[in-house]
């Protein structure tokens, strides 16, 4: 995939596991999510109730295929061993995680993504070797709890100001109601749990933000 291809996969990423979609069945959110325009997918099974061991790997295995079918490319939060399993696309690591340079060595052919919360990180990512940023969080999330303070659309600009033109997407908070001022300020996508995840209709809601982020 080259960089231009990786920006237009970003643009509208769902980031989701199990304990996301409330009593729905994850299979079924990815595919309405796929069905409403998503162009990219992050597993990511982490927060109160999710999978371990072999149900983890065995949800990760269809949403996998899935992807696959659809053309969706797949990526995996934090694990290196699931990502191999997977035959993942890529795979997404944070500033807590192993470090970037060390994954982008082993995993040669995927896709790395790191996430940055200033120019610093983003810079750092860079010279490690990521692919695209995540930035955030955007606005205040109810997702994960452990996150740092809200950066807002500020942040990406200040990362774009500073010279940094790898792929971007922001994350953290976006909906409908505000995912316009992240693309406004230099992203090329939006990364979005519950927004999709959560919604009553996650076709609709995926076909909603695509709208509103290609307007
Ligand atoms: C696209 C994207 N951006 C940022 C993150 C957050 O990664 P991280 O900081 O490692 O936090 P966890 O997701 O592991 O809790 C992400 N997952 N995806
Ligand atoms: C996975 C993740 N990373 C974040 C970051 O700031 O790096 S915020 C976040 C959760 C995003 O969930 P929602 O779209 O439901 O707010
Ligand atoms: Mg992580």
């Amino acid at each position: 995939m080259n960089s231009q291809q990786l920006r237009d996969a970003l643009r509208l990423y769902l980031v989701m596991g199990s304990p996301n979609c409330g009593r729905a069945d994850p299979y079924a959110v990815l595919e309405a999510a796929i069905a409403g325009g998503i162009t990219m997918f992050q597993f990511r099974e982490k927060g109160s109730g999710a999978l371990e061991g072999p149900a983890k790997r065995e949800l990760g295995a269809r949403l996998r295929r899935l992807c696959a079918q659809h053309k969706v490319p797949f990526i995996v939060n934090d694990e290196e061993g699931l990502a191999l399993e997977l035959e993942a696309d890529g795979i997404h690591i944070g500033q807590e995680d192993a470090p970037a340079a060390a994954v982008r060595q082993r995993l040669k052919n995927m896709i790395v993504g790191v996430s940055a919360h200033d120019p610093e990180e983003a810079q750092a990512a860079l010279a490690e070797g990521a692919d695209y940023l995540g930035v955030g969080p955007q606005y205040a999330t109810r997702t994960k709890l452990d996150a740092r303070e809200v950066r807002g659309p500020a942040m990406i600009e200040r990362i774009r100001q500073g010279g940094i033109r790898l792929p971007l997407v922001g994350i953290g908070g976006i909906d409908a109601t505000n995912a316009a001022p992240v693309i406004q300020a230099g992203a090329d996508g939006i990364a979005v749990v519950s927004a999709i995840a959560a919604a009553g209709s996650p076709r609709e809601a995926a076909e909603k933000l695509w709208r509103i982020i290609n307007r």
